[in-house]
């Protein structure tokens, strides 16, 4: 009886010794999302919860967030989660946040192009990172709202506006884009899927976004050129593919969950000190021509350590490369205009 009271008297304080080095050693981290009752915004917010790195989960939309924030609280992990509705509640939403992520917009219909939402998702931006740049101008922003290729132009073009414009700081989300070429390569190559790796490089919306299937791991001797075109398309049509598959309701939102939580936690961890975190993301890059370009980046203390080159190309990328900069740089262009105009 008394050994037993003992042993559970030690495994406590065992188990309270292990907690508290926990939290002395993984610091508070407060993630933002800004659209979180939306169909990305709810699976996302429940990844976010099960992320041990994150403390404090801030749940941002126009309405519905106090419903998403009771039921993902209830969720037995580290962090704290609130709710939050409406303009009035952004500003407290924000502050002190480390991470920003937003998936606040409308998403495409069969038939429209990721430009077509230009004219609502632009304005929406436009004020979510107004209200960044007053509330929370150190975070990291993680930018998932489509036109992704003009919607991170503007976020700049606002934060310029406002003194606040770290180049370092502000991230599209390409993650997704990723995510399907690692997915189509593996069913392709018969290799196993959790240990592939392909960069995917550009931008994000057709032609725009480029996979570099010429450096994907494990090599595959097997894919013959044609193999490589069908894949090169496959990635660059998977969100239409997406859109077209649930008909007028969306776009795809639980692949881009996962694909948005991967990089929040890259950040995370690269804020954390993490060595050697890289992730491709559109950031502010002298990699090609064009002033904002998708690439590897390695993450770091600040945000973006180092925006790395694309390392060597096949001539069919190189193909791909020269063709998408007319259009990654027209859409940059529009994004800072808007920002500048209105
Ligand atoms: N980067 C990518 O790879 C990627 C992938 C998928 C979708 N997307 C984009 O993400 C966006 C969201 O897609 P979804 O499927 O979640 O759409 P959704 O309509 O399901 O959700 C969007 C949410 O944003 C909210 N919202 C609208 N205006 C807001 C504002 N001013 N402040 C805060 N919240 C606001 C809405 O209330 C809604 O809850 C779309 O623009 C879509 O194209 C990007
Ligand atoms: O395709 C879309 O409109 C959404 C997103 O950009 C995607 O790639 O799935």
């Amino acid at each position: 009886m008394r050994t037993s009271i003992l042993r559970s008297a030690a495994l406590k304080s065992t188990r309270l010794l292990r907690r508290s080095y926990a939290s002395d050693s993984t610091p508070e981290r407060k993630i933002a999302i800004l659209g979180a009752a939306g169909g990305i915004g709810q699976p996302l917010s429940l990844l976010m919860k099960l992320n041990p790195l994150v403390s404090q989960l801030a749940l941002y939309d126009i309405a519905g967030t106090p419903g998403v924030a009771a039921d993902v609280s209830h969720i037995n992990t580290r962090s704290q989660v609130a709710g939050y509705a409406g303009e009035d509640e952004l500003g407290k939403a924000l502050e002190g946040a480390d991470v920003v992520i937003i998936p606040a917009g409308v998403p495409r219909k069969p038939g429209m192009t990721r430009d077509d939402l230009f004219k609502i998702n632009a304005g929406i931006v436009k004020s979510l990172c107004t209200a960044i740049a007053k509330h929370c101008p150190h975070a990291l922003v993680n930018m998932i709202s489509n036109p992704v290729n003009s919607t991170v132009p503007i976020a700049a073009e606002v934060f310029k506006k406002a003194g606040t414009y770290d180049e370092k700081r502000l991230f599209g989300v390409t993650t997704l884009d990723v995510v399907r070429a690692k997915t189509f390569y593996a069913g392709k190559a018969n290799v196993p899927v959790e240990v592939v790796n392909v960069p995917v490089v550009g931008g994000h919306a057709g032609i725009t976004i480029l996979p570099l299937f010429s450096q994907a791991t494990p090599k595959s001797n097997s894919l013959s050129h044609d193999d490589i075109v069908a894949l090169t398309k496959r990635t660059q049509d998977g969100g239409t593919e997406v859109v077209e598959a649930k008909a007028g309701k969306g776009s795809a939102t639980l692949s881009m969950a996962y694909a948005g939580a991967l990089f929040a936690d890259a950040c995370l961890k690269g804020l954390n000190g993490v060595p050697d975190v890289v992730e491709c993301s559109y950031v502010q890059s002298t990699v090609t021509e064009v002033p904002v370009f998708a690439s590897k980046v390695r993450l770091g203390r600040n945000g973006v350590e180092e925006v790395l080159g694309l390392g060597p190309m096949s001539d069919f990328e190189k193909e791909g490369l020269e063709k998408l900069i007319p259009e990654l740089k027209a859409s940059i262009e529009k994004g800072v205009n808007f920002a500048n105009q209105s």
